[in-house]
């Protein structure tokens, strides 16, 4: 395993963003481990946090333009992935640009609702924190294509690997097969039970796998 998930997830540990017990999700399950991205709220986890999406993203090999984060979440991600990308992988990420959406459409001063690169022709890769039942990036793409880019990946930084409440598939495969185009993660809960598994207690394994089980689809 790349040694970025791991030091991702030691990062995650040590900033409890990814703790284990009992918690209830968005979607109403119990879940035995939850992931909180806003507990990397220091200058050291986030350099951490976003040199773990530019490994990332420079693994995969995609080429792009714009890295762009959905309103709100996602628009500190944009800003300090593109800044590793480049400290990271060098001149060839010298030109990315970056961009996110304002949730309200603002109508003085320079207006739009776009700030940052415009995205007219370009690939763009769009980066968030979660995704749950994929309603957040379906709207990042709706608003890529209205502004004429063309999203080309995604990229989140756990893949809970879950069924959708309405679906037997997991929204990370949903939504890759929707538009065509990867979802990638910095790690996927199997990752998580790969790289933790020594330090989970016997009953914590029992739960996570159970839980795995249950809601993780076999395909
Ligand atoms: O796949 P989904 O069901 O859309 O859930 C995941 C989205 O929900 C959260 O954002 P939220 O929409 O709460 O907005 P925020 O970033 O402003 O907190 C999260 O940051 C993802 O963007």
């Amino acid at each position: 395993m790349s040694a970025f998930k791991q030091n991702f997830l030691q990062a995650a540990l040590d900033a409890q963003a990814l703790k284990f017990g009992t918690f209830t999700l968005k979607s109403g399950r119990i879940s035995p481990y939850f992931f909180n991205m806003g507990l990397f709220n220091t200058a050291k986890t986030l350099s951490a946090l976003a040199e773990s999406y530019a490994k990332a993203i420079i693994e995969s090999g995609i080429e792009f333009d714009i890295l762009f984060g959905p309103a709100y979440k996602g628009i500190p991600l944009a800003a300090i992935t593109v800044t590793k990308l480049y400290e990271i992988g060098g001149e060839k990420y010298a030109n990315i640009g970056y961009s996110f959406n304002r949730k309200e459409k603002k109508d003085h001063g320079e207006g739009g609702s776009i700030v940052g690169c415009p995205l007219k022709d370009k690939k763009v890769l769009i980066i968030d924190d979660v995704m749950t039942a994929g309603t957040a990036i379906n709207e990042a793409f709706g608003i890529i294509k209205d502004e004429g880019g063309i999203t080309v990946a995604c990229i989140i930084a756990v893949d809970r690997m879950e069924t959708t409440k309405d679906s037997n598939e997991c929204a990370t495969k949903i939504v890759s097969k929707r538009y065509g185009v990867p979802v990638l993660s910095i790690v996927s809960f199997d990752d998580i039970i790969e790289v933790l598994k020594s330090q989970l207690t016997t009953e914590q394994m029992e739960s996570v796998l159970e839980y795995r089980k249950k809601y993780v689809p076999t395909n």
